[in-house]
């Protein structure tokens, strides 16, 4: 079944349109990341999604409803963390979640919600004293309060120390074990790969990369890395090597479709005339070296 359903969305602010013709769907028990540069129109997409604003065109659905027009049917099943939360800053922990509680049917218990978000010890702690990671886990505890079927979480772990950024990733997990929808935006691509089965990249408002994150991973050239050795001229490898800036300038980086294979054939090459590659590194693609070629596709069409 298909939880949230977006076709053709357009929305302009005044003259200048921040999302132009996105489409794309997310399956039930999903996690979907939305991801791109600053600017690009994932906050705006998520606001329309959660019903905070209205779209200009196009058609979104929501658990078959629209998150707009409906807004009361969709909020009570879905839960939302926006990058800035309103909270009261001299409401406690503890007394925010019972605000909140109180206007949520079927509420999780309080210790429950502050037991998911890691915040147990900051039960009686004021809001205002709370660090930028803290709040934010505050507001995945609200979030998640109502049990929501479809959970829209904008940059949920900006702010956040690696440790409550894995205990949030282990929260996410669960929930969509559950059964629970996830429709997240992040700058971690590292987050975005852990949690993300399916994904689309935005750029100035647009769709420029969408699909599976296992099959759109394994289309993408991997890379094989290594420092290379004093007095070769790169021309004589036997594949075309670019440079990573770092350190003496000196790393050469292969991509490959099958960076295994690459290796073996620089390995070989090396071996034969008495040389070592050393610091050897293969790896399959990431998402940051999707990340990377779309940047330089871009750069080569041009300025958009
Ligand atoms: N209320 C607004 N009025 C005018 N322009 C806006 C408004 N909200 C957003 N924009 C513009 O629309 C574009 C898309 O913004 P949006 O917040 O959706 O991007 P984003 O992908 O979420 O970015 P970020 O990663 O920085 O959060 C940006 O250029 C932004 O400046």
């Amino acid at each position: 079944m298909t939880a949230i359903r977006v076709r053709e969305l357009r929305k302009s602010y005044g003259d200048f349109p921040a999302v132009r013709d996105v489409s794309f769907e997310v399956a039930e028990g999903e996690i979907f990341a939305l991801l791109g540069r600053n600017g690009a129109g994932k906050t705006t997409t998520v606001e329309i999604l959660a019903g905070f604003q209205r779209a200009d065109g196009g058609t979104v659905e929501v658990l078959g409803l629209d998150p707009y027009a409906d807004r009361a049917a969709v909020r009570q099943r879905t839960g939302v963390m926006l990058q800035e939360a309103g909270f009261f800053p001299d409401l406690t922990v503890a007394q925010t979640v019972d605000v909140w509680r109180d206007f949520t049917a079927a509420p999780r218990p309080r210790d429950e919600a502050l037991g998911l978000a890691g915040l147990e010890a900051k039960a009686g702690t004021r809001v205002r004293q709370l660090s930028g990671g803290e709040k934010r886990a505050l507001d995945l505890a609200l979030a998640v309060l109502g049990r929501p079927d479809v959970l829209f979480l904008d940059e949920p772990t900006s702010g956040m120390d690696p440790e409550a950024r894995r205990r949030t990733w282990e929260v996410v997990l669960g929930l969509a074990r559950q059964g629970t929808t996830v429709l997240l935006t992040t700058h971690y691509l590292e987050e975005a790969q852990h949690l993300a089965s399916a994904m689309a990249v935005m750029d100035a408002g647009e769709i420029v990369a969408a699909g599976g994150m296992a099959e759109t991973l394994s289309a993408q050239a991997g890379r094989v890395s290594f420092t290379l050795p004093p007095g070769v001229d790169p021309a004589s490898l036997p594949l075309p090597v670019t440079f990573d800036g770092d350190g003496d300038g000196r790393r050469a980086v292969c991509r490959a479709a099958d960076p295994d294979l690459a290796a073996q054939t620089l390995l070989t090459w090396a071996a034969g005339r008495g040389l070592r590659l050393a610091g050897l590194e293969v790896r399959t693609a990431t998402l940051e070296d999707l990340f990377l070629d779309l940047a330089a596709a871009s750069a080569k069409g041009g300025a958009r």
